[in-house]
């Protein structure tokens, strides 16, 4: 698990380390490590154009020229705001040979210290064109420039970084927007309580079957999905819950004989009344948002176990807050909207995506999971987590379908309700790049793949 912490927090923890540290140790450090990562990128090549910005992040540019001219790299730099660039790490590269020049030529790589910490909105026109004629690789220093370090947003032009450089600790950005390969460099900095984290393959503790246990001491998962205009929906939810766990599934609703016929191990009912016991039920994956669906809603809200709610569910929840006062308020929930059914329910998710869910996770005393490229998860108590996994191929039709299964797998199995959401979409979108392996994959070939997943997961 790798934690990410606000800007204020790493400024002022900066402060505090540089209180004690020798003056313009940090930035040389930084330097330092921004030079040995330009040398890798060049792999031989000679030649480094800097965009060097007002303030900190132009000087950790400058000092990092300095280390590459010493390296024998031909080093220009263009100062796009002369009277404010940092003096001792001008006048180090001065000294060591590099140049001040007006355009970006045709180097081996740019280096862009536009702006870094201090960043607010977009690029302004004249990095915005500097950055436009840019025809090589670029090394971001800290953060892509023109991309929000708190929230990842972006609002106008902007750095497509193939790698950034980051120093003490990751921000933000690096884990809401794409940096290219992020790089991490000890300049000695050791924040605390981070403002939240980044789950990684080695956090994923998947439950799976110890000697003693039966299909029923695994937990059991219920799937309240599907309706005769959209069995799929209960196909895909249902089969994600039967392969992300070896306990036993139960499906009660319309679209049972699809459920038989496809997954004979799950034991199927017409309705919600004579479905037996479960220990997690998974709600709302194509339901429909008629009158028999917030029934079934209810019922499962009642029942006292854990419940994931998806999709139509939410939709319901939205539209009739009544249905809230079903459920016993010590029961997990957890919701998983997309950001159309999360404005239905908590208004705009508005440019920080970790702050909506969080503050939703607390106004409904459930788990959010808010879905997007980076997939959200927060918790009533104020934990949040990003899912750091970045490719795009989930995004396809029935794929929420079939998270919806494994959080409801994971949830019966026992699993705390913001894990379980973390480890499902984590789980999830490496599914999905195992099933895709670069060409496009259904929904149906994603829940295929999850065992593939699981079994990835459990050898890391
Ligand atoms: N502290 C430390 O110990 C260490 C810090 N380190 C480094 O310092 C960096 C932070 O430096 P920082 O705080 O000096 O500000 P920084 O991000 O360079 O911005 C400078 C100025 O740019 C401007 N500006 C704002 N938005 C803009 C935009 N969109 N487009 C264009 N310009 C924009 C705005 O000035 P304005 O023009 O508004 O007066 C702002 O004040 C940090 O990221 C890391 O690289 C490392 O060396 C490690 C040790
Ligand atoms: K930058």
């Amino acid at each position: 698990m790798r934690g990410v912490w606000h800007t204020e927090r790493v400024k002022s923890a900066e402060e505090e380390l540089m209180a004690v540290v020798p003056p313009g140790s940090l930035m040389r450090k930084a330097a330092f490590g921004v030079a040995t990562h330009a040398l890798r990128l060049l792999s031989g090549r000679r030649r480094v154009t800097l965009l060097v910005g007002a303030g900190n992040n132009g000087g950790d540019a400058l000092w990092a020229g300095y280390f590459l001219r010493r390296r024998g790299v031909g080093v220009s730099a263009i100062l796009l705001n002369p009277a404010k660039a940092h003096a001792e790490g001008l006048s180090a590269f001065r000294r060591a040979g590099g140049r001040i020049v007006d355009e970006v030529g045709t180097p081996d790589l740019v280096i862009d210290g536009i702006v870094g910490l201090s960043a607010r909105g977009p690029l302004r026109p004249d990095a915005a064109a500097l950055v436009e004629s840019v025809r090589a690789p670029i090394l971001a220093v800290d953060l892509p420039s023109g991309i929000d370090p708190d929230t990842g947003e972006i609002s106008g032009p902007f750095v497509r970084a193939h790698t950034t450089v980051t120093f003490g600790c990751l921000k933000p950005v690096h884990a809401l927007a794409d940096c290219g390969d992020v790089h991490l460099v000890d300049i000695g900095l050791r924040p605390t309580d981070p403002d939240f984290v980044l789950l990684d393959r080695s956090d994923i503790a998947w439950p799976v079957p110890g000697p003693s246990d039966d299909k029923y001491t695994q937990g059991v998962t219920g799937v309240a999905a599907g309706s005769a205009t959209y069995p799929g929906a209960a196909v895909l939810s249902t089969g994600a819950a039967v392969l992300a766990t070896s306990g036993m599934v139960r499906y009660a609703g319309p679209a049972a004989d699809a459920i038989r016929a496809r997954w004979p191990e799950t034991i199927c009912t017409g309705s919600i009344t004579d479905a037996g016991r479960v220990q997690a039920w998974v709600v709302g994956p194509g339901t429909g948002t008629g009158s028999s669906s917030d029934g079934v809603l209810r019922s499962v809200l009642e029942a006292g176990v854990p419940v994931i709610a998806d999709a139509d569910a939410i939709t319901l929840l939205a539209q009739h807050p009544t249905l809230w006062d079903a459920r016993d308020p010590d029961t997990p929930l957890v919701l998983t909207p997309h950001d159309r059914e999360f404005e239905r329910l908590a208004g705009p998710v508005g440019v920080d995506r970790v702050a909506a869910a969080r503050k939703a996770a607390q106004r409904f005393n459930a788990v959010v999971l808010l879905k997007g490229h980076r997939t959200v998860v927060a918790a009533p108590d104020g934990r949040a987590l990003v899912n750091s996994a970045t490719s795009s191929w989930p995004a396809t039709a029935g794929s929420g379908d079939v998270l919806s299964g494994i959080i409801g797998a994971l949830l019966a199995g026992g699993v705390e309700p913001f894990l379980a959401a973390g480890y499902a979409a984590y789980a999830h979108v490496l599914a999905a790049e195992l099933a895709a392996d670069g060409a496009p994959v259904p929904a149906s070939g994603l829940m295929e793949a999850i065992p593939a997943a699981i079994r990835a997961l459990r050898r890391s």
